[in-house]
């Protein structure tokens, strides 16, 4: 079994009957949300809420309810997965350019469990470029101001095509070479007007589930280990 996929199918046992879940994106919450469809077939009762429209119509697609967000408080339990995770638990997410929806979700849950591999697991974060969500709007002005902050930034492509997030806004792929500060950072980039958030996850992730070549899977909890 593929390491994302060991990740992943340990995260969902995390999960009970009852619980509103926030579905995550990428290859590894794909597999995710392929257990919680097995789990839901066999009794399981939760509904989730998606971070993209991928996932949103993987899910529904598999069987999970998906519930619109006036018809829920707080999100229980979210399953996610990052480009990269430092020894802090701090994050960078964004890579399927998903990282504003992650965010709103993961800042609204008791529960966020970050589902990797091994590879994605870092000393510092910055070799992953950090991606940065920005409005259209006058975006070289914005991305002028991001350069100035000591970074080669890359307006992200897909096709030959500018890419567009499901809100409609560009990714700037950032390049900051070792990120020492990442919360310092965050917040210097989110203050540029333009700039709709980044894909730096502060102190955000509760549980890290971490799959291994050789097929073992390891949890550790925040503060814990
Ligand atoms: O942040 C994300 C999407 O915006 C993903 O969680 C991140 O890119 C990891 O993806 P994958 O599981 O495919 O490696």
């Amino acid at each position: 079994m593929s390491p994302k996929k060991i990740a992943a199918e340990k995260a969902v046992e995390c999960i009970q009957t009852g619980m509103t879940i926030g579905l995550g994106t990428g290859s590894t919450v794909y597999w995710a949300i392929h257990k919680i469809a097995q789990r839901i077939h066999e009794g399981l009762m939760i509904r989730a809420v998606a971070t993209s429209n991928g996932s949103e119509q993987l899910a529904q697609q598999l069987g999970i309810p998906i519930v619109p967000f006036s018809e829920i408080g707080q999100i229980d339990l979210t399953i996610d997965g990052a480009d990269e995770v430092d020894a802090h638990f701090d994050l960078i997410k964004g890579g399927g350019g998903a990282l504003l929806r992650e965010k709103i979700i993961a800042a609204n849950s008791k529960q966020f469990i970050v589902i990797i591999d091994e590879s994605k697991q870092v000393d510092k974060l910055g070799r992953f470029p950090l991606p940065v969500e920005v409005v259209p709007f006058a975006a070289e002005l914005t991305i002028r101001q991001i350069r100035d902050l000591g970074c080669t930034p890359k307006i992200r492509t897909t096709d030959g095509q500018t890419y567009k997030s499901d809100n409609g806004n560009l990714i700037i792929d950032c390049d900051f070479g070792e990120i020492t500060q990442p919360a310092s950072l965050t917040a210097r980039l989110n203050s540029i007007p333009g700039v709709v958030d980044n894909g730096l996850f502060v102190q955000m992730a509760s549980c890290l589930v971490v799959g291994y070549k050789d097929g073992t899977v390891k949890l550790e909890y925040m503060g814990v280990n």
